[in-house]
């Protein structure tokens, strides 16, 4: 399982979302151009102190991630609220890179016609959608949940 960011460009959701998969033991791709810089050398100049515990690949267009992407076998599956499977219909794959869309205007039609499966959050129908990092955090919950993916731990119970 992988998360990919398109052209995000609010750097606090893009720490959320890099701590997120830091702590899940989940790769990021990072599909420029984003709103701010993405270095390592920039990340941990705004304090983000996770960046030794996740492995961060850049992409320079959403052309390089999808044919490396395709080339590795593995599923788009786009997070959107024009999504037609809600999240908890869908069966996900270990392979699957689940994609994110830019917090002003999710992401273009090309890459929404490329996505292998394009997933919704059931919400309110009267309200816009969920803040970034929710949405990453609540699919990446259940796609960890149905592949048995999250990191091996002592829970009590
Ligand atoms: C703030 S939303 C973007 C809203 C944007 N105006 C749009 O129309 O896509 C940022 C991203 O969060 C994710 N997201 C937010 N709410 C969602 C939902 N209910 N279902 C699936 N993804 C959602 C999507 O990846 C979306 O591109």
């Amino acid at each position: 399982m992988r998360l990919a960011l398109y052209q995000p460009d609010i750097p606090q959701n893009a720490g959320t979302l890099i701590r997120l998969a830091a702590c899940m033991g989940v790769a990021v791709d990072i599909v420029q151009p984003a709103g701010f810089p993405v270095s390592d050398r920039a990340f941990r100049r705004a304090g983000l102190d996770y960046l030794d515990h996740v492995e961060i690949t850049r992409h320079v267009s959403f052309a390089a991630f999808n044919s490396d992407r395709r080339a590795a076998g593995r599923r788009l599956v786009l997070l959107t609220t024009r999504g037609s499977r809600a999240h908890h219909d869908v069966v996900f794959e270990e392979l699957d890179v689940l994609m994110l869309g830019r917090e002003s205007a999710g992401v273009p039609e090309d890459v929404h016609a490329a996505a292998d499966v394009r997933v919704r959050i059931p919400m309110r129908p009267d309200l816009r959608s969920l803040d970034v990092a929710v949405a990453g955090a609540i699919v990446l919950g259940e796609a960890l949940r149905q592949t048995s993916g999250f990191p091996s731990g002592s829970v009590e119970g």
